[in-house]
C-alpha cells in the first residue's frame, strides 16, 4: 500500500482502533515522521550477511571457530582494508586476536616486552575493522550489538573520524587513556566479540547439532549467546527434544548414540542423569558377553580396554531396550506404516538367525538374555524400570530442557528466509516426483502441509501435559521423525540399525535415500516445490544438510543448476574420511551466495599459538550486479509495512481521527 493519495475515509475509520495502539508508541505528527524517515534509510542499506551452518554433531571446536571467523568474512575483510598496510604475518595476528582476543592476548603477554605499543598499535587496527565491518548498519543496530562495558566509547570511536587536528587529539586521548588505565585487555575483549557479530547478520542453523561428537551442549549454549539465529531441526535433534519431552525410544536412541560413540558423559556429567542402574544391569546381564560389536568407535586413548568394555555392555542394554520399545510404538501407531521394521520376532532364536524380507541370515550374535522368544518386544522388569527411571531423570534435568526449548523456541521443521527454503534433510517425494503423502490421526497430509502438521505434533509431544493422548501422539511423532519414511528431517526408507549390529550381509544395511535426493538435480522439481512453499520460482533457493557431500568422489554441493545447495561437508569428525573435508557453509551477503569449503580443523590451541586459520575455499554460486538492499529481504517487507501504517498514522492525526498526546 504505497499510494496514500486513494485511502479513503472509511479505510481509515476501520484501522482506526490498530491505529490508536500505535499512535501510543508515536503519539504526535513529529514522532511518526521521524520514524518513517529512519525506517526509509534503513530499507535502503546493504542487506546484512547471513551464515548458514549445518550438522555440526557436536564438534564444537570448529563450530566456534567459524563463528569466530565468520567463515572466512573477517579475514577477508581485513585483506580489504589493510592490503597495503599490514605484512601477511601482522594481517593474521590481527585475524587471530579477533577470533580470540583473551587467550592470545595472554600470550602475548608472556612474549612482549613492550605490551603497551602492542596494544596501542592493535587498537587502532581494531577500531578501524570494527568501524568497516559496522558501516553497513545503522548507529541503533550498531549500538545494539556492543558491549555495555564499552558501548559508549566504540560509538565515539567508530564515529569519529580523524580529519581535524583537534579530532585526532581527542581520538588519541580514549585509546591512551584505555592502555593507562589498565583496560586495554578488556577493551580488545569487547570490540573483538563486537566484530565477531557485526561481520553476520544472521545464522542459520540447518540441523544436527547432536550426537556423535564430544559437545553438542557447548554449541547450543553459543548458539543461545547468539544475537539472531534460527534453526532446522535434524534427524538427531529431534531426537533429543523427543528424548527430553519423555519419550522412551528417543531416550533408547540418544543413549545407545552416546555409547555407540563414548560420549556417554554428555548425559552423566552435562546433563546430569544417572546412568548407574543402566551400568550396573548392563555389567549383570552381559557379563561374560565380549559385546565385541558394541565396542565404543572412539579414538580416545584415554579410555581403559575395562572402561570401553563396560561402554559396550550398556551399548548392548539398551540397544536391545530400544529395539523393545521400538515394536511398541510401531504396534500402537499403524498408521506410521512401520511393520517392516518390526525385526525381534522375524528372529529364529534356536538356529541363531533371522528372515529379512524373505531371506534367511546368520546373527553375529546371539546371546540375548534379555528375550523372551515368545513375546519378544516384551521389557524384562529390570529393563522397565531403567527405562522409566531415565524418563524421569531426562525431564527433570534442567540443563536439558533449557536447550530443548531453546531449539522449540528458536527450532522449525523448515524456514523460508530471504527467498531460501531451509530443510535439513529433504521435502519427501514419490518415485513420480509427486509429493509423498502420510496419514496422520485418520487424514492425509503431503508436502508442506504434512510438514506443519509434524511440527505442530512435535510441539504438542514436548509441551502438553504428561500423560495425554495428545503428548503421547506429539512424541510418537518426534521418534518417527528420527526414523520414518515420510520424515523430511531423515529422508530414507529405513534406518537399519539392528541389522548393522547383527548382520554380516552388508545388503541387509542399506537404507534407501528418499526419491528428492535423485530429483534435486532436476530443475523443474525444484520449481514445482517452490511453489508449493510459496517461493518465487526466479531466485529462490533450497538449502539442505544431513547427506555428506562426498567431495572426494567429485561430487558438488551445487544442484539443480544452483537452486539447491548442500552444505553437509561434514564437521563430523566420523564422516571426514568419507567426505574428504570439514564441512562447508554458505554466506549470503549483500552482492553474492558464495560456498566455503573447509579443510579440517585441528584445535583452537593450534589456532591461537600458530595463528592457523581453516583453510577455506570460497566459491561464488550466485553474484548480483545490483546489491541487495534491506528493501529486497523479507524484513524489508515488515519493515515497509510499519512505514504504510504510519502514514496512515500521519493522516489519521491530520485529518483529526485521532489527536496528538504530545
Ligand atoms: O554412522 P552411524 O553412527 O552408524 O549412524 C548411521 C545411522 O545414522 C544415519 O545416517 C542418520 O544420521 P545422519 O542424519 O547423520 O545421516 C542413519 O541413517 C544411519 O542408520
Ligand atoms: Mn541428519
Amino acid at each position: 500500500m504505497k499510494n496514500l493519495s486513494k485511502v479513503s475515509d472509511g479505510y481509515l475509520e476501520n484501522k482506526i482502533k490498530y491505529l490508536k495502539l500505535l499512535a501510543k508508541q508515536y503519539p504526535s505528527i513529529s514522532k511518526a515522521s521521524t520514524e518513517i524517515i529512519n525506517l526509509e534509510a534503513i530499507l535502503n542499506l546493504p542487506k546484512g550477511t547471513e551464515h548458514f551452518i549445518t550438522d555440526i554433531h557436536g564438534e564444537y571446536e570448529p563450530f566456534v571457530h567459524v563463528l569466530k571467523n565468520g567463515s572466512g568474512v573477517i579475514k577477508r575483510k581485513i585483506e580489504e582494508l589493510f592490503s597495503d598496510t599490514l605484512d601477511e604475518s601482522e594481517k593474521k595476528m590481527l585475524a587471530t586476536l579477533v577470533y580470540y582476543p583473551e587467550e592470545k592476548i595472554e600470550l602475548i603477554t608472556k612474549q612482549e616486552d613492550n605490551i603497551e605499543d602492542f596494544y596501542r598499535k592493535n587498537i587502532y587496527r581494531l577500531i578501524e575493522l570494527c568501524r568497516y565491518a559496522s558501516s553497513k548498519y545503522t548507529r541503533s543496530k550498531v549500538r545494539k550489538l556492543l558491549p555495555d562495558d564499552f558501548k559508549y566509547i566504540i560509538e565515539e570511536l567508530l564515529h569519529e573520524h580523524m580529519n581535524s587536528q583537534h579530532k585526532k587529539e581527542y581520538y588519541k586521548s580514549i585509546v591512551e587513556t584505555i592502555i593507562q588505565i589498565d583496560r586495554a585487555k578488556e577493551f580488545i575483549i569487547a570490540i573483538s566479540t563486537a566484530i565477531q557479530k557485526l561481520v553476520v547478520d544472521k545464522l542459520h542453523i540447518i540441523g544436527d547439532i547432536y550426537d556423535r561428537g564430544p559437545r553438542p551442549d557447548i554449541i547450543v549454549d553459543k548458539l543461545i549467546e547468539h544475537h539472531c539465529v534460527d534453526i532446522q531441526w535434524g534427524n538427531h535433534d529431534i531426537l533429543w527434544m523427543g528424548a527430553a519431552s519423555g519419550e522412551k525410544t528417543c531416550i533408547a536412541n540418544a543413549l545407545r548414540i552416546s555409547a555407540r560413540y563414548a560420549n556417554l558423559d554428555i548425559i552423566e556429567d552435562i546433563y546430569g542423569i544417572n546412568l548407574l542402574p543402566l551400568a550396573t544391569f548392563a555389567m549383570d546381564m552381559y557379563k561374560d558377553d565380549p559385546c565385541k560389536d558394541f565396542m565404543p568407535k572412539t579414538n580416545d586413548q584415554s579410555f581403559t580396554s575395562r572402561e570401553k568394555s563396560l561402554i559396550a555392555k550398556m551399548h548392548k542394554a539398551i540397544s536391545i531396550i530400544q529395539f523393545k520399545l521400538e515394536g511398541e510404538v510401531i504396534n500402537r501407531r499403524p498408521e506410521f506404516e512401520m511393520d517392516h521394521r518390526l525385526l525381534l520376532n522375524n528372529i529364529n532364536y534356536d538356529n541363531g538367525t533371522i528372515n529379512i524380507k524373505g531371506k534367511e541370515y546368520k546373527l553375529k550374535d546371539t546371546y540375548f538374555p534379555t528375550i523372551d522368544k515368545n513375546n519378544p518386544y516384551k521389557l524384562t522388569n529390570e529393563e522397565k524400570n531403567i527405562i522409566d527411571k531415565l524418563v524421569i531423570s531426562f525431564k527433570r534435568s534442567e540443563k536439558l530442557q533449557k536447550h530443548v526449548s531453546f531449539l522449540f523456541s528458536k527450532g522449525s521443521i523448515y524456514l523460508k528466509a530471504n527467498s531460501n527454503l531451509l530443510i535439513h534433510g529433504c521435502i519427501p517425494l514419490n518415485e513420480d516426483g509427486s509429493f509423498m503423502s502420510m496419514k496422520i490421526k485418520g487424514k492425509e497430509y503431503s508436502g508442506k502441509a504434512l510438514m506443519d502438521k509434524m511440527e505442530a505434533l512435535s510441539r504438542e509431544g514436548y509441551f502438553f501435559e504428561s500423560k495425554s493422548n495428545q503428548k503421547q501422539y506429539g512424541m510418537d511423532i518426534m521418534w518417527y521423525l528420527w526414523t520414518g519414511k515420510c520424515s523430511s528431517l531423515f529422508g530414507k526408507d529405513d534406518m537399519t540399525t539392528f541389522e548393522r549390529y547383527f548382520i554380516n550381509e552388508k545388503e541387509t544395511h542399506k537404507e534407501n535415500k528418499n526419491p528428492y535426493f535423485k530429483f534435486r538435480e532436476d530443475e523443474s522439481i525444484c520449481e514445482k516445490i517452490f511453489e508449493e512453499f510459496g517461493l518465487e520460482v526466479e531466485g529462490s533457493h533450497i538449502i539442505n544438510g544431513h547427506v555428506p557431500v562426498e567431495s572426494k568422489k567429485g561430487e558438488s554441493p551445487i544442484k539443480a543448476n544452483g537452486k539447491i545447495l548442500v552444505i553437509d561437508g561434514g564437521f563430523s569428525r566420523a564422516y571426514q574420511n568419507k567426505t574428504g573435508i570439514a564441512g562447508y557453509t554458505l554466506i549470503y551477503n549483500s552482492y553474492s551466495l558464495q560456498l566455503v569449503s573447509h579443510e579440517p580443523f585441528n584445535c583452537a590451541e593450534e589456532a591461537i599459538v600458530n595463528e592457523s586459520d581453516i583453510l577455506s575455499t570460497t566459491v561464488v554460486v550466485e553474484h548480483k550486479a545490483e546489491r541487495k538492499r534491506v528493501r529486497d529481504t523479507d524484513n524489508g517487507i515488515k519493515i515497509q509495512e510499519e512505514i504504510d501504517d504510519l502514514k496512515l498514522l500521519l493522516m489519521a492525526y491530520k485529518k483529526g481521527l485521532i489527536k496528538e498526546l504530545q
